[in-house]
């Protein structure tokens, strides 16, 4: 059985540029007229409704919008507002306001390991419809063919091994039949824990200080993924 890929978008795949200066400011700045004229739909009440919970019984869509706009600020990866964010950056693909950017090398991986016979998936803070939009609209065109399964932060958090082992079970492979490709170390950490096998991605375009030594904390380094072996 071929090795299963399970990618990171943000820093991985794609630049963090894409995702930090276009798609948050683009969900912060919609988000008022968003809630506004979606917020009574069921499929977004219950995330607004979710966000609410935290904040008592006098919480309204204005606080609401306010707290959803600190937390895209702090890049909170919280999973009401990925799946809310989720629901805007579709408005804005479908309206063609932007495409996603996938670096090349990632583009001519997928389609390599994908022909090559590798299941691939995606495992990603934003959310599962997020993900479809960001691969079926890439700046390299629809994406979306070559992946076989989709994972967010409803399996659990990316900082948690049992997420990981949550995912191996979902996938019906072994952890070690599984290779993760992430840009965030804490993120590797615990996919290891749980048996996967990891590559730090860093690129230089996204960490112009390259980690190496005990900053990839054991981890195969690569800057790009032509440099991947699965
Ligand atoms: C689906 S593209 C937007 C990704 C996103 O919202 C995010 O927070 C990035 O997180 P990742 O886990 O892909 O690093
Ligand atoms: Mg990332």
């Amino acid at each position: 059985m071929q090795t299963t890929i399970l990618t990171d978008i943000e820093g991985t795949a794609g630049s963090i540029s894409f995702v930090r200066d276009v798609l948050f400011p683009y969900a912060r700045r919609e988000l008022p007229r968003f809630v506004r004229e979606h917020g009574s739909e069921p499929d977004v009440r219950r995330w607004l409704d979710q966000v609410a919970t935290g904040h008592g019984a006098m919480c309204d869509d204005a606080m609401i919008v306010e707290t959803l706009q600190g937390w895209i600020d702090e890049d909170r990866k919280d999973t009401a507002l990925k799946a809310l964010q989720g629901m805007m950056w579709t408005e804005g693909y479908a309206r063609a306001d932007f495409t996603a950017h996938v670096y090349p090398d990632a583009v001519d991986g997928l389609r390599r390991w994908h022909a090559a016979g590798h299941p691939l998936a995606v495992y990603s803070s934003g959310s599962v419809p997020a993900q479809k939009m960001f691969f079926g609209h890439s700046d390299a065109g629809d994406l979306l063919p070559l992946f076989d399964a989709f994972f967010d932060t409803e399996v659990g958090g990316k900082r948690e091994a049992a997420s990981y082992a949550r995912i191996a079970v979902e996938l019906g492979r072994a952890p070690d039949s599984i290779l993760f490709l992430s840009d965030v170390v804490a993120e590797l950490d615990a996919a290891r824990e749980a048996g996967l096998r990891t590559v730090l991605v860093d690129r230089l375009e996204d960490y112009p200080q390259p980690r190496t030594g005990d900053a990839c904390n054991g981890h195969p380094r690569v800057e790009s993924f032509d440099a991947i072996s699965p």
